[in-house]
């Protein structure tokens, strides 16, 4: 098997993680394979951010397995994941997107030099490349968090809401640089609220809804045809409860 393939399939089998006596997630099954984009709709507080990370590894499961096709922390490796309100660094832009690469020993000239060329792709080039990062706003905020997950070649990116609460342009960038990433062959994992977001960067939708999957499909066959009488009140934008 080549090298880029090893990651995936992504087994979950009974997955399940608790907090002070409630379910937050699970139990989950589920396989993914390594194309495409998922993402993951439902409800406020359904559970999309704690299944997206437990699928990560950072929630401790209470039950229940996940696999990937290469060990542990190999898999951990070779994915990152973008939170939704990304933590900046009391650094520089620059200095920001080219630190995952100086945790992993890249010479300072090599990573800055990286990271200038991904500061430029998010607009942050020239004059802000040395601007403290905690001065940006929403928008550079989380395309810099974009930038600093991806200058590291992911082979899996989560995002958990990445464009909530900012702007059609900032949002639209956000998507494009998603769209990049994802014909480069980066596998997308990612929550929204966002249903046009949704329909233009799915190739499957994973609706979540009580702590459990309620439909996994092609994400034309969703948007077509839910199957479950949620998934068609959640996208006609009824309150699903
Ligand atoms: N650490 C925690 N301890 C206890 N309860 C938690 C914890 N984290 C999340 N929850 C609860 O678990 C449920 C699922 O939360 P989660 O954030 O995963 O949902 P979500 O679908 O991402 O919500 P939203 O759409 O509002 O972001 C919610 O009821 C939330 O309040």
């Amino acid at each position: 098997m080549s090298e880029a393939n090893t990651l995936f399939p992504l087994v979950v089998n009974g997955a399940q993680v608790r907090r002070r006596g409630k379910t937050l997630i699970g139990p989950v099954d589920l396989r993914l394979d390594g194309q495409g984009t998922t993402i993951v709709i439902g409800p406020n507080g359904s559970g999309k951010t704690s299944l997206l990370k437990m699928l990560h590894g950072i929630l401790r499961l209470g039950q229940g397995r996940i696999s990937w096709g290469c060990p542990m922390a190999e898999a951990q490796r070779r994915q990152a994941f973008v939170f939704q309100t990304p933590v900046m660094m009391r650094r520089s832009v620059v200095e920001n997107i080219a630190y995952p690469l100086r945790l992993n020993r890249v010479s300072r000239k090599v990573a800055l030099a990286e990271a200038e060329v991904w500061a430029e792709r998010i607009g942050l080039g020239g004059d802000a490349l040395q601007r403290p990062a905690v001065l940006l706003s929403g928008g550079e905020r989380q395309k810099l968090a974009l930038a600093r997950a991806l200058i590291r070649k992911p082979q899996l990116l989560f995002l958990d809401e990445p464009c909530a609460s900012l702007d059609g342009r900032a949002t639209r960038e956000i998507e494009e640089i998603l769209s990049e990433a994802a014909a480069a062959g980066t596998r997308l994992i990612m929550s929204t609220h966002n249903m046009g977001q949704a329909q233009r960067l799915a190739d499957e939708v994973l609706f979540v809804l009580h702590g459990q999957i309620a439909e996994f499909s092609a994400a034309e066959a969703f948007f077509a045809r839910p199957h479950t009488e949620q998934g068609r009140a959640f996208l006609r934008g009824d309150i699903v409860e």
